[in-house]
């Protein structure tokens, strides 16, 4: 009898000592930022997630400036957020590849709160069919033009806090960023890279008061996905359907609560939320409650990520199969 009320206590208690020690040791500690009258600079302004973004950030009262190549879907953008919102935001014209460019734009814009590093390039293509050109152009527009743009950014960024209060510096990964799939070698390692990225600045910027976010959407409905999928490899499509796709606006929603909360890691869909706790890591966690469901889910998780393993390379054997009964089929 003892024993079994000895066994019960232990059942709530042991979870409750484990839930303490986590609310002791997370870090770094919670935090809120605030948008109203602030100033938020977002590359890829211009199209998809980023305009939705943008949209978001101006209809909740913030100071916006977008940031793209195109001057013409920029004055485009610019017009929509008017039309809607009453508010017109700052345009600016400029490649990410290119530093001097970047650091015109970021010096003419002013002090910055929040920065969104949300440009992308996609191209879903097996590699031995990619061209090293296209390969090289992934990872220098998503991974080497993040680069640009904080070190553009971040002197400022940094000045302005002690005035300013907390600042934001969010990076727009990919679920392709947090496992890799077929047919974006190139795009997943300039994605996985924002991720090493992201956990190196977090440590150097967190006693300037600047939190670093990393989001992880799964395929969104955008201009950019419109193109991709006019090509993109069968299996591409079959493995990136594990996971529901969004619209920019339910994406840019899920990005700007996470950012204003702090988050490192934010996901985006119920796929999205699995994918971050098994793929938690060594990645920062504010939350003394999502610690908590990532220890005590952590070996679960890691099934449940097999069994996808086990589905994609079914997907992969059955597709081989069918190609080469077609290729064995008599003329
Ligand atoms: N849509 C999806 O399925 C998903 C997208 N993502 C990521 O979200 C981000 C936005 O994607 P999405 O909205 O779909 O993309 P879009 O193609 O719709 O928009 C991309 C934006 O980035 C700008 N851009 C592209 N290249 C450069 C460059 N070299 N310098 C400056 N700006 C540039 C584009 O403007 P311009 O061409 O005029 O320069 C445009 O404003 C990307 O980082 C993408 O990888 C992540 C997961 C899923
Ligand atoms: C353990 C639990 C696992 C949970 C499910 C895993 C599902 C993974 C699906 C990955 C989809 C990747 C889409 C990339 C979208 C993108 O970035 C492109 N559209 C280019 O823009």
């Amino acid at each position: 009898m003892a024993d079994s009320n000895l066994f019960y206590i232990s059942l709530v208690l042991l979870p409750l000592i484990l839930l303490f020690l986590l609310f002791l040791i997370t870090r770094p500690r919670p935090i809120q930022i605030p948008i109203k009258k602030r100033h938020i600079f977002i590359t890829g302004g211009s199209s998809g997630i980023g305009l939705a973004l943008a949209h978001r950030a101006a209809s909740e009262g913030a100071r916006v400036s977008i940031l793209s190549r195109s001057i013409d879907k920029l004055e485009e953008a610019k017009n929509a957020i008017r039309q809607s919102t009453g508010i017109d935001v700052a345009i600016f014209a400029a490649d990410v590849r290119d530093f001097e460019a970047v650091q015109r734009a970021v010096d003419e814009a002013g002090p910055i709160d929040f920065l969104v590093v949300n440009q992308g390039v996609f191209v879903a293509q097996e590699l031995e069919e990619q061209k090293l050109e296209e390969v090289r152009f992934i990872i220098d527009v998503n991974l080497m033009g993040s680069f640009n743009m904080i070190k553009a950014a971040l002197p400022g960024m940094k000045r302005s806090r002690k005035d300013r209060g907390p600042g934001s510096i969010a990076l727009m990964s990919s679920q392709a960023g947090q496992v890799g799939i077929y047919g974006y070698t190139a795009y997943s390692a300039s994605k996985f890279g924002l991720r090493g990225l992201a956990e190196a600045l977090q440590q150097e910027v967190i006693g300037d008061n600047i939190h670093v976010s990393l989001v992880f959407p799964p395929d969104t409905e955008t201009p950019g996905l419109t193109e991709e999928n006019k090509r993109k490899p069968q299996l591409t499509s079959i493995i990136a359907a594990s996971s529901g796709a969004m619209k920019a606006d339910e994406v840019a929603k899920k990005a700007l609560d996470g950012i204003k909360s702090g988050s490192f890691t934010i996901p985006c869909n119920s796929e999205g939320i699995l994918l971050a706790i098994a793929t938690a890591g060594l990645s920062p966690q504010r939350s003394y409650l999502m610690a908590f469901v990532e220890v005590v889910a952590a070996g679960i998780l890691r099934i449940a990520a097999l069994c996808f393993q086990w589905n994609w390379y079914g997907s992969i054997e059955k597709w081989h199969m069918q190609k080469n009964r077609k290729h064995q089929m008599p003329p």
